[in-house]
């Protein structure tokens, strides 16, 4: 059996709202969007990992807070997990310096204005469903 791959995704909240990303590669990804984040490396905790992609990718220093219950299936071996997360303070505003050309702070009105990739779908869901409780407010 392949290894599977965990590939982990944030759902970075400020202000009340949820940061989205969209994709400048693959060409088959390129234009939609995306919770930031990426493959976690061996011996590496999704956390650990969630806190390096967002430094490279957004130049963020990022503070997870939870998992978001459930791993979703993307191209094989990789399933993509989601954690909640914040801006440490003191952090630098995020900037597409990475695989985006572009970030949205989408309020919870505006969460499906953007055109998220389809794996994304239930994942985002998931992350709706708990921003109610911790992650709201910070
Ligand atoms: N980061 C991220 N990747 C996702 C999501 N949904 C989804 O299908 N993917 C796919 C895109 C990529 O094939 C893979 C993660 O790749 P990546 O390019 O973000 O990760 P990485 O920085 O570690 O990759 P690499 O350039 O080091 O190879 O998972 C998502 O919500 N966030």
């Amino acid at each position: 059996m392949t290894e599977r791959i965990v590939v982990v995704g944030a759902a970075l909240f400020d202000g009340g709202r949820l940061l989205a990303a969209r994709r400048s590669a693959p060409p088959d990804l390129a234009g939609r969007w995306e919770l930031p984040g990426g493959k976690v490396e061996p011996g590496e905790r999704p956390e650990g990992a969630l806190v390096r992609e967002l430094r490279e990718e957004l130049g963020v220093d990022a503070e997870p807070l939870a998992p978001v219950p459930g791993e979703w299936p993307l191209r094989p071996p990789y399933v993509l997990q989601v954690w909640t997360a914040r801006l440490r303070p003191g952090s630098a505003a995020p900037a597409p310096l990475q695989d985006h050309d572009a970030l949205r702070w989408l309020t919870p009105a505006e969460v499906w204005d953007v055109d998220w990739l389809d794996q994304d779908v239930p994942a985002v869901r998931a992350t709706l469903a708990r921003w109610a409780t911790e992650a709201r407010g910070s």
